[in-house]
């Protein structure tokens, strides 16, 4: 039994990234649920920043999504989700912070900003992540594999997908679907959609718009119609 506490919610993107981790690698862990709206006393005495992922494993407590997923990649080796050498390894990790510093910010401003020249704005940094990732991620490193790195379900597959799961919210709120241009990326998200670890942690469609319509406090609109 693995003394591993694992701190997630539901609805969030970066629990999502350290929950397929843990089912990827076959780790004994407890789940351990937080409300953000209602944060138990001690969880921020866990994660510094009071945010979920969160991991406690024996005296260790970890924060940030990224770090954790490293950690864990030490600890647990098998099955590998970062490539052996150096060189590969720091591409990886590149890729990973392109998530994190440009794909996520510009989702959460194209998804988010009430104000139309910022959401615009959003609308453009967003595309034009997708298709720099088209070609300078998918076209140079995929080759003829499924995954960003080629053959094996990686770290870099696991730090972006939980956003393209929530394209929806994009389709129903801001009338955007990927270009036509993306072929690559939309080949490899049909593939990583299909996994079981990916869909072990999956939403249905209908909890993320029933959630965003709240959040947003804008109806979904499906084709120009409200929903
Ligand atoms: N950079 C952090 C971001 C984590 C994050 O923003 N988590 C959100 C949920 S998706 C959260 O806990 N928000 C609660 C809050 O900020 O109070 C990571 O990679 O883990």
């Amino acid at each position: 039994m693995s003394n591993i506490e694992l701190y997630f919610a539901k609805a969030s993107t970066f629990s999502q990234r350290t929950r397929v981790v843990v089912l990827e690698k076959r780790i004994d862990f407890t789940p351990i649920e937080i409300d953000l709206q209602n944060k138990p006393e001690g969880f921020t005495r866990i994660s510094r920043y009071g945010k979920v992922p969160a991991i406690k494993h024996g005296d260790i407590e970890i924060y940030e999504s990224a770090i954790i997923n490293e950690y864990l990649e030490e600890v647990f080796p098998e099955p590998p989700l970062l490539p052996q050498t150096p060189g590969e390894k720091a591409i990886a990790r590149i890729w990973i912070d392109y998530a994190n510093t440009r794909l996520v910010p510009a989702f959460s401003k194209f998804l988010r900003s009430k104000e139309t020249n910022e959401q615009e704005q959003g609308r453009r940094e967003f595309t034009e992540a997708l298709l720099y990732i088209e070609e300078e991620g998918l076209g140079k490193l995929s080759g003829s594999g499924s995954y960003w790195l080629g053959d094996k379900f990686s770290l870099v597959d696991i730090s972006f997908y939980p956003w393209f799961e929530r394209l929806p919210l994009l389709t129903h709120f801001r009338k955007f679907t990927l270009p036509t241009e993306t072929p690559r990326l939309q080949k490899w998200w049909n593939v990583v959609r299909d996994r079981e670890s990916i869909r072990a942690v999956a939403n249905p469609e209908s909890y993320y718009l029933e959630r965003f319509a709240k959040i947003l406090g804008e109806p979904a609109v499906v084709g120009g119609a409200q929903k």
